[in-house]
Formats: structure tokens, sequence, C-alpha cells
């Protein structure tokens, strides 16, 4: 499958972070970009771009084969319902980045004959270096290899079976909170000892940038990159053990577990 044009219906936080994204990859030329949003001058940086923006819908799905649904979550059935004049099997693929939004959902108004997608990146798309699951239950070899292809230019990109996106958001899309706390966290007791908060950011920031990317270089379990940092009698179990005393990794996995729970609140809404 080749895509032409994409247009982004929703062009929000996420949809604007998806087309900033797919334009510094250059994956695709800003003229072949259309993305939609009710209050049109929000989308003014996109449009300085060079990107088609419209607060037409049902124009911009005409303009492109393959479509990103960006809205939330109580919106999706009506904007769903506003396309499906125009969906065509033969031209479309529809890729919804909408949380709790199930692929039976989307096939209640479009039917079973549109190739479908449900793909949950998180919002460092926009620099690139998102982790999207991707979800389908109707789609060719073909059109995976293309959407999986669209997401790997903005990160990592796995298709994984459509009954774990829940969790799938909960790790990866809340993730990027979560880890934003780490670091505020981290900063903050940096500070406590001695930084001014600019490089205290920077150090905290950076560190876990590097933890990140010694794992997926190396694929180690983190406990086997943590005993080489930890000292016997020394300072990084000392604070480590009293952080776990404190409840860390507790919290997060309740956290977590939180997140995920909520999520049946916001399929109730779709
Ligand atoms: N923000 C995040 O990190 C992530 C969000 N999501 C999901 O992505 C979806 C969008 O989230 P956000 O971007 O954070 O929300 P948002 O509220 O910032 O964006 C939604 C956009 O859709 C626009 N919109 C509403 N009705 C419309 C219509 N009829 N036609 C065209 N545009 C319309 C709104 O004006 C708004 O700009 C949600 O379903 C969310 O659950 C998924 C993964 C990560
Ligand atoms: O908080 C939310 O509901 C959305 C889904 C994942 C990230 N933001």
């Amino acid at each position: 499958m080749e895509i032409s044009n994409i247009a982004i219906i929703g062009g929000g936080n996420l949809g604007k972070s998806i087309a900033n994204g797919l334009l510094n990859s250059e994956f695709l030329s800003a003229e072949n970009l259309y993305v939609t949003r009710r209050k049109l001058e929000k989308l003014n940086d996109l449009k300085e771009r060079g990107v088609n923006t419209t607060n037409d819908n049902v124009f911009a799905a005409q303009q492109a084969n393959l479509i990103i649904l960006a809205i939330k979550p109580f919106q999706i059935k009506d904007v769903l319902t506003e396309l499906n004049t125009v969906l065509d099997p033969k031209k479309h693929v529809l890729v919804s980045v909408v949380t709790g939004a199930s692929l039976e959902d989307m096939q209640s108004v479009v039917g079973k004959e549109i190739g479908l997608f449900r793909a949950m990146p998180n919002t460092a798309i926009a620099i690139s270096e998102s982790m999207t699951c991707i979800s389908t239950n109707n789609t060719s070899p073909e059109e995976q290899a293309t959407v999986v292809d669209l997401f790997s230019q903005l990160g990592k990109a796995v298709i994984i079976d459509d009954s774990l996106m829940a969790a799938a958001t909960v790790l990866g899309a809340c993730g990027i909170a979560y880890a934003m706390r780490f670091i505020r966290a981290a900063s903050q007791g940096g500070i406590e000892i001695g930084f001014g908060a600019e490089i205290s950011q920077l150090i905290a920031s950076q560190t876990v940038k590097g933890a990140a990317s010694l794992l997926l270089e190396s694929g180690l379990h983190p406990e086997q990159e943590i005993d080489k940092v930890t000292t016997p009698q020394g300072c990084t179990i000392a604070g480590l053990n009293e952080m776990e005393h404190q409840g860390f990794s507790s919290s997060l996995i309740k956290g977590v577990k939180t997140s995920f729970n909520k999520i049946s609140d916001i399929e109730e809404d779709v």
C-alpha cells in the first residue's frame, strides 16, 4: 500500500504531535498532509509549515488514503458517522489513536470492509521517539507493513493483540507522564543537594535517557544494570533501599493499575 496523502482528524495535542513528527521525519511533505480542527486558528503553526488545515473532516478524508483519528473518545462515533459518507474500502485505511475505542466499536459504525487499525503512540512522537503499539483485525500484511513503517519513522512500533491495547495505553502513552514525574522529583532532589533548577533538570533528564538507552541497546534486565552501579556499602544502594522502604516500586505499580482500571470508564464514553 502506498500512502498518497494523510488526513489527521483532530489536531489537538496528539494530532499535532503526529503531524510535527511526520514532517520532521520527512515521511511526507507538508502539502500531502491535511489536519482538521474546529478552531482552525489553533492550527496556524502547522499552516505556516505548509500543511493543509481545515475544519471540514469530510473534505480532508476525501483528499487522503490514510486517515488518522485523533479526537476524544466521546467524539469518535459522531466523527466516524460523518466520515462514513465518503469512506471507500478500496481507497481508505483508518488508524485510530483514540483511547478506549475498540476495533469492534469502530466497525459498528464504518463496517468491516474498511481497513482499520488502532495505534497507541505517545507524545514523544513529535520528536520521533514514540513507542507505538498497533492492533488490527481486518487488514492485509501489506497494509500492516505500511502502518508499522509509518510509526517506525516516529520511534518504535509493534503490532499487538487488540485485547492488550488498554495495557499499551497505560504503559506507553500514560508512561510518558510517569517518567516526567520521575524526572521532576529527581530534579527537585537535585536542587536540595546543591544544583540550580536548570542544571538539575538537565542531569536528571540525560540520566534517564542514558538508562533507557542502556536497556534498549543491551536488552538486559534493569537489575543487571543496577548491579553495576551499586557499590557494596555505597550510596546508591542506600538511596535505592530507602526509596523502596518509602514504596517507590509499589506506588508505581499501583499507579499503573489505577490508570488501567480508569480506562474502563473511558470505554463507557465511546
Ligand atoms: N495526549 C496523549 O498523550 C495521548 C492521547 N491519546 C488519545 O488521543 C486522542 C486525542 O487526545 P489529545 O490530543 O490529548 O486531545 P485533544 O483534546 O488535545 O485533541 C482533540 C482535538 O480534536 C478536536 N476536535 C474535536 N471534535 C472535532 C471534530 N468533530 N472534528 C475535528 N476535530 C475535532 C479538538 O478541537 C481537539 O483539538 C484521545 O482519544 C486520547 O485519549 C492517545 C495516546 C496518547
Ligand atoms: O490520559 C488519557 O486519558 C490519554 C490516554 C493516554 C494518554 N492520554
